[in-house]
């Protein structure tokens, strides 16, 4: 059989449960996820004045072929979305500028420095994501940033941020699809703090000066992302989920929860109707938290389903901008991209084919017994083969067969650099 019979059987056994299956693939191709540049490069960025990675993060891994220049990153990128079914967003940080061999300091980044990058996306139909960088720097080397007892040190990185939010305006508007500003801060303390309060009075503060010009959320929307702990923050982190939560909600800013910041047991998807029945919007991180690592590559494990499920079945796939969060040098990078984000998109498609209403509707009366048993048997409906036919129309390869392709790209490209 054929992709094609193998999705009319397959559709048929969705439709007795009501499921609509031609419109789950519509909505689904309208989905846009936000994918991390820096899973090409390991984090490295294309600095004149190039430190090694910073802020309780860690690549590891040697595998070789890694993008050292944009151009490479740009190619390396338009492989991966030639394999990844829809139009998708990319998610730059600061240290991808393009200052043309000149070392321009964090604080005096500029649109300019980003037009090639905004010149691609529109040639490839791509929406811009941003984020400052806060990290692999002399000024953060203790670790702390934005919440740091020195002025001249936080002055340093506010500017750096509002920089920031300007060349997420500029991309949005270029674009014509706001850009999210994610503010990520590493400051924390290795060892049981003597005062939590002080720090986050300052981090506080710091983000009040960065988010004193309103920007039109049209071109910009600002996200500021908590962490549980880092590699030396072990014992405190500045920027909490509490502290990102309140502040979010009190000053009009997104959440952005990554999936790896978390206490092992603690679920984002868990999170996720709780927080849109207090914000419009929410951003997320996707990630896979192994053990203290909060990087691996996405796979369509448990949380990645329910995630997906808490998303679509509260009607909120315009309500939460999906991004990407995810660094293995241990791997081939375009694989790791592809299988993340294809991972991502699997996962909102088995949502979508999923009775929502009917489960719904068994929960209400208490009916648990049809609930477990039905969502049970759903993971072994052929899901696949709905998968593999949205591939095919999609135009990118079904099944295992972008491997093929990704391992032609290593021979011809990535193994000669
Ligand atoms: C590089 C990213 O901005 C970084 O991973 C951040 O989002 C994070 O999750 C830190 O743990
Ligand atoms: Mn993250």
């Amino acid at each position: 059989m054929d992709v094609n019979q193998n999705y009319e059987q397959a559709k048929k056994q969705y439709e007795k449960w009501g499921v609509n299956v031609e419109d789950a693939l519509e909505k689904l191709k309208q989905i846009s996820i936000s994918i991390h540049c820096w899973q090409g490069d390991d984090v490295t960025g294309f600095e004149v004045n190039q430190q090694e990675l910073s802020g309780g993060i860690d690549v590891t891994g040697n595998y070789p072929g890694k993008a050292t220049t944009p151009e490479e990153l740009r190619n390396d990128l338009d492989k991966a979305l030639s394999l990844i079914p829809g139009n998708h967003r990319i998610n730059l940080h600061a240290i991808y500028a393009e200052t043309n061999g000149e070392a321009v300091e964090r604080d005096e980044i500029e649109p300019k420095h980003f037009e090639n990058w905004v010149k691609w996306a529109k040639e490839n139909g791509l929406g811009l994501d941003f984020n400052p960088t806060l990290f692999s720097h002399p000024k953060a080397d203790d670790g702390l940033t934005l919440a740091h007892p020195n002025k001249e040190i936080r002055d340093f990185w506010i500017r750096h941020t509002i920089a920031s939010r300007k060349i997420a305006a500029y991309m949005g508007k270029e674009l014509g699809t706001s850009a999210l500003t994610n503010i990520w801060v590493p400051d924390g303390y290795k060892d049981i703090p003597s005062d939590r309060l002080t720090p986050r009075k300052r981090l506080e503060d710091s983000l009040n000066q960065i988010f004193e010009e309103e920007i039109d959320k049209e071109y910009n929307v600002d996200a500021v992302e908590s962490k549980l702990f880092g590699i030396g923050s072990e014992a405190y982190v500045v920027g909490s989920h509490e502290f990102y939560m309140g502040y979010a909600l009190k000053n009009d800013k997104l959440c952005l929860l990554d999936t790896g910041h978390y206490h092992p047991t603690e679920m984002v998807s868990n999170k996720i109707s709780s927080m849109l029945l207090y914000s419009d919007e929410l951003a997320l991180h996707v990630s896979r938290p192994v053990r203290w690592d909060s990087d691996h590559v996405v796979i369509l494990d448990d949380e990645l389903r329910e995630i997906g499920l808490e998303i679509v079945r509260n009607d909120a796939l315009d309500k939460v901008r999906i991004g990407l969060d995810f660094f293995d040098a241990s791997i081939n990078r375009i694989a790791a991209w592809t299988i993340g984000t294809r991972n991502m998109i699997k996962s909102l498609l088995y949502a979508l084919l999923t009775p929502n209403e009917h489960l719904k509707q068994l929960q209400e009366e208490g009916n648990f017994t049809d609930r477990l048993a039905i969502m049970e048997e759903l993971k072994t409906y052929p899901f696949g083969a709905i998968w593999d036919y949205y591939c095919e129309s999609m135009d990118v390869p079904v099944g295992e067969s972008w491997l093929k392709d990704v391992k032609e790209y290593e021979k011809e490209v990535l193994s000669k650099r």
